[in-house]
C-alpha cells in the first residue's frame, strides 16, 4: 500500500475510534509513560498538542507539569524542521495553517535536544519500530540528529506487527512504543 493511503486509512480508523474507548486506553498509556525511568529522569519532554483525532497529549503535559519537569512542544520552521519552544500555557499557542496549535519562535528560548521526544504518529511498527507520521519528514529529520530517549503512544489499531507502507532509508525507528496490554 502506498504511504498516502496507508496514511488515509489510518486517519479514518482513528476518527471513526469510539471516545470512551480512546480515554481509557490514552490513561492507561500515560500511566505507563510517567512510571518509566526515561520519564523520571527526563527534566525537559517535548511532545505536542494534540489534534481531534490524535492520541490526546493532555494528560503528558499536565503530568509533566506537575512533576516539574519543562514541556516543549515544535514550532514548524522552514525547510521541514521543527524548533521546540517551551509551553507558556494554551493561551500563548497560535492556529498554524496546518490546523495544530504552536507555541510562537522565539529564538532565545529554542531548546532542540529535550531528554525525552513523545512523537506523535499515525501506525507503528512492533517488530521495526518505524512510525507512519502525516508525512512532513518533521519528525525523521529531527530523530536524525538526536540523542535523548524516542517514545511514542499506541493505541490498538496505530499498532501493527509488521510496516504495511514502504518504509524508507530516512525513516527513523523508535526507541520505545507503549500499547495497551
Ligand atoms: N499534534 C501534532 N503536532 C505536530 C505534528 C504531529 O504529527 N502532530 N508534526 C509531525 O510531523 C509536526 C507537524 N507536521 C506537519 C505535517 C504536514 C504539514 C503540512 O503542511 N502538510 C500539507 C502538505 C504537505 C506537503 O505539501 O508535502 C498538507 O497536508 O496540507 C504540516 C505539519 C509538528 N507538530
Ligand atoms: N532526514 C531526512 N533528510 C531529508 N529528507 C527527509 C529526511 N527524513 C525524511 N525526509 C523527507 O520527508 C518526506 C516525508 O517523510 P515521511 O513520509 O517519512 O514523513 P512522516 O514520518 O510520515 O512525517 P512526520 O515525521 O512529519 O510525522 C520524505 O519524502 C523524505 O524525502
Amino acid at each position: 500500500m502506498k504511504k498516502s493511503d496507508a496514511r488515509a486509512q489510518q486517519i479514518a480508523a482513528l476518527k471513526a475510534y469510539p471516545q470512551p474507548q480512546r480515554d481509557r486506553e490514552t490513561t492507561d498509556l500515560v500511566k505507563q509513560l510517567i512510571g518509566l525511568e526515561a520519564w523520571h529522569h527526563a527534566r525537559t519532554i517535548a511532545t505536542t498538542v494534540s489534534g481531534p483525532f490524535e492520541v490526546a497529549t493532555g494528560g503528558i503535559i499536565a503530568a509533566a507539569q506537575a512533576a516539574g519537569k519543562q514541556v516543549l512542544l515544535p514550532k514548524v520552521m522552514p525547510e521541514r524542521q521543527m524548533a521546540f519552544m517551551p509551553y507558556n500555557g494554551m493561551t500563548s499557542l497560535v492556529r498554524s495553517n496546518f490546523g495544530l496549535l504552536e507555541p510562537a519562535y522565539d529564538e532565545q528560548t529554542v531548546n532542540n535536544a529535550p531528554d525525552l521526544v513523545i512523537v506523535p504518529g499515525l501506525a507503528y511498527a512492533m517488530d521495526t519500530h518505524v512510525r507512519l507520521g502525516f508525512g512532513g519528514g518533521y519528525y525523521d529529520r529531527f530523530l536524525a540528529k538526536f540523542h535523548g530517549v524516542s517514545i511514542s503512544l499506541a493505541l490498538p489499531i496505530q499498532q501493527v506487527q509488521t510496516a504495511f507502507w514502504p518504509v524508507e532509508g530516512f525513516d527513523m525507528p523508535l526507541q520505545q512504543i507503549l500499547t495497551i496490554n
